[in-house]
């Protein structure tokens, strides 16, 4: 396994820019997750690692050593598709074993018997190897072709959203074999993913990519609890995160926030007040997450009057959106709780639990998770 640096990497396809000046280190053995929405340039970053297209400016290296005039089948890639690509009218054996018989990786036949043997023993392929692709099940298909992937010792592992196709279930079931494989085989790894839930359960590290640029790379605590901007934070949750409007003001010589939704005034955090004061901005956004939205269905003290708007099932919760005066709010209530849509329901909002992004760059000031445990509320 190498490490794989990547730098300044720029790659146009005619007028559009698919990717631009992107820059990052996988450690050896790291699994580094590429994260975005359709069209990001994430795939374009992973074709050019492989050394299928050339980047238009930059440099990949693996351990130090330019890839850049090396051609794809010299750089000893291991690439994983969400289609398979196993060969039809080959055995699960013979196209395991296909990747130890090419011109540019031909190993002895002993060997190819007791790599394939010991793969498919790791990935429970075992009682399939006589089968052909078209007799054996979707997530089996995937094993198979990571198994492929695996039996050879390559530079890295290039990993193009190979559990797409898979449905839920299996997706989890996969992502924990892939994960199991990880620590087992120690694999530095390149996942290209659109779902957020597999960057955060994969990736040691994730780099959230949008238009062909990086916004942020980081841990899954990271890009969940300190995202660098307010896409960013939109893209990690089921629920999408609230983005409200904050007004700072200082009564009693101590800095409140406003919610205009709310018409209320909050404390803050100290270390929260102190980097928001440090910031000298009047206004704010306040990213809420679900987590940070009360809600009761009678009146109480200190909550907004709402009508529930919208309702959508997500796993054994119900994600409402819900209507005030000020705008609309997003959270999430037990399946056990789901209400008729035009109920009427009570929000609170607790912004200690809230992440502060410039108002005008949307990008990350503060949150208290940044010093949790080290402070309490003043
Ligand atoms: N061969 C090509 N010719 C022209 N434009 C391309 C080509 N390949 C990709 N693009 C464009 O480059 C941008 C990045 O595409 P890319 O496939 O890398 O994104 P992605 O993040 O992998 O998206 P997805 O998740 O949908 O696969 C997109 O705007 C895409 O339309």
């Amino acid at each position: 396994m190498a490490k794989v640096t990547v730098e300044n990497l720029t790659k146009k396809y005619g007028k559009t820019t698919a990717v631009r000046n992107i820059s990052f280190d996988l450690e050896d053995n790291e699994f580094f997750v590429l994260f975005g929405p359709a069209g990001a340039g994430k795939t374009t970053i992973l074709n050019m690692i492989a050394g299928i297209g050339d980047p238009d400016e930059g440099r990949i290296c693996f351990d130090g050593q330019s890839m850049n005039f090396i051609e794809s089948s010299k750089r000893n890639v291991a690439m994983v598709f969400e289609n398979y690509a196993l060969y039809p009218h080959l055995t699960i054996y013979e196209n395991i074993a296909s990747s130890m018989r090419t011109k540019a990786h031909r190993e002895p036949e002993e060997v190819i018997d007791r790599e394939v043997k010991r793969i498919a023993s790791l990935l429970r392929l075992e009682g399939l190897l006589d089968r052909k692709p078209s007799q054996v099940s979707n997530g089996q298909k995937q094993r198979a072709a990571l198994g492929r992937a695996m039996v050879r010792k390559p530079n890295i592992f290039l990993m193009d959203e190979p559990l797409a196709h898979l449905d839920a279930k299996l997706r989890n079931a996969m992502r924990k074999e892939l994960k199991a494989m990880q620590d087992k085989l120690q694999t530095t790894t390149l996942y290209v993913t659109h779902d957020y839930a597999e960057a955060m359960s994969l990736g040691d590290r994730i780099a959230v990519i949008h238009q062909g640029e990086i916004c942020q790379i980081g841990t899954a605590e990271e890009v969940y609890n300190m995202p660098a901007t307010e896409f960013v934070a939109r893209m990690f949750g089921d629920s999408e995160i609230n983005i409200l409007q904050g007004v700072l003001r200082r009564e009693d010589s101590t800095l409140k926030l406003v919610l205009p939704l709310s018409n209320r005034s909050y404390e803050l955090p100290r270390h929260t007040a102190e980097v928001l004061e440090a910031s000298g901005r009047k206004q704010v956004d306040v990213g809420l997450r679900s987590s940070a939205v009360r809600y009761s269905w009678r009146p109480e003290e200190g909550y907004v009057k709402g009508t529930v708007y919208t309702m959508e099932p997500l796993g054994n919760k119900v994600e409402l959106t819900v209507k005030t005066e000020g705008g609309a709010v997003r959270l999430m209530v037990p399946v056990t709780e789901t209400p008729d849509v035009d109920e009427t329901i009570y929000l609170a909002f607790d912004v200690s639990g809230g992440i502060y992004f410039d108002s005008d760059s949307k990008e990350y000031i503060v949150c208290q998770k940044e010093t949790a445990g080290k402070e309490g509320k003043r």
